[in-house]
């Protein structure tokens, strides 16, 4: 069964008529993992903006989108702002840019979790408490106390896995969650969501360049190039026996980078994956 649906997606600047995704039509099914990935500028964002209704101003869009049954395509704003957070939950690449400065971390999902279940300040504490111990962030009382620049990008964008648990979604949508991180904190947040699906056995989209990543996390791969999808598959097919040149231009570019590594810091030459 499918849980996200998308057919003919089409995405435009309405001001220069220049069109971004041409046609784009695919699945996700439910309680699987999909990845997009491609090069910057292929349309990955737009594609996850475009599902969440969040593009900017100026970029139209037509297609359907089917979250189960509900076509969002025909909401209203209002409609949709319920179910973005509660059903459709998307973390985005900086954490940071997602919180207000001037706010604590504790009141953002305060405020949140307040709009979507109507819980008082006691029933929140105790529940975003649990989850973020669940997200191995060891001091959730001062975490919560905090504000957005106190914190750790990896803290950042654990808080958002937290509140993820807590909003139990159909889908989170992930655009590079992780590529704004040093490589430990990078590591330690891929982990979180891995665990994060274990534990809730939730749908997601995972936009990411990096193909190591994509190739722990995604049970299937989309490949995106200029607007459009030029390869899909599951990920072991996608790795082991990509058709398109496209995606064996990125894999490829992926091996000669373990190659160079190993080069300059000696093991064994030859790549195994
Ligand atoms: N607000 C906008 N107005 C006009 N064009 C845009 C806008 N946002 C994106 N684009 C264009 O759409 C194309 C796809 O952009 P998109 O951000 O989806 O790429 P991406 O694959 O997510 O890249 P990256 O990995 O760099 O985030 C690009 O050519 C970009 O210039």
């Amino acid at each position: 069964m499918n849980v996200l649906n998308v057919s003919e997606l089409k995405v435009w600047d309405s001001r220069t008529g220049k069109v971004l995704i041409p046609n784009s039509s695919f699945q996700v099914k439910q309680g699987s993992c999909l990845a997009i990935v491609g090069e910057s500028g292929s349309g990955k964002s737009l594609t996850c903006r475009a599902i969440m209704r969040l593009n900017k101003a100026g970029i139209r869009q037509s297609g359907d989108i089917l979250l189960g049954e509900v076509n969002l395509t025909k909401l209203s704003e209002k409609e949709m702002r319920k179910k973005r957070g509660k059903q459709l939950c998307m973390i985005v690449q900086n954490g940071m840019r997602a919180f207000d400065p001037t706010c604590t971390v504790g009141a953002h999902l305060k405020e949140t979790l307040a709009w979507h279940f109507g819980w008082g300040r006691e029933e929140i504490t105790v529940r975003m408490r649990k989850a973020m111990e669940s997200v191995m962030l060891k001091d959730p009382i001062v975490t919560m106390n905090s504000y957005p620049h106190q914190l750790s990008g990896g803290m950042l964008q654990r808080v958002m896995i937290a509140l993820a648990l807590v909003l139990e979604p159909d889908i989170v949508i992930a655009d590079e969650p992780t590529t704004a991180l040093d490589t430990i904190s990078q590591y330690e947040v891929v982990e979180q969501f891995i665990q994060l699906r274990k534990r809730m056995g939730c749908s997601m989209i995972f936009v990411s360049h990096d193909l190591g990543i994509v190739k722990r996390i995604a049970d299937e791969v989309l490949v995106m190039k200029d607007g459009e999808i030029v390869e899909r598959g599951t990920t072991r097919n996608i790795f082991s026996a990509a058709q398109h040149e496209y995606t064996r231009f990125l894999v490829s570019t992926k091996q000669a980078l373990n190659r160079h590594f190993k080069e300059i810091m000696g093991g064994d030459r030859l790549v195994h994956h």
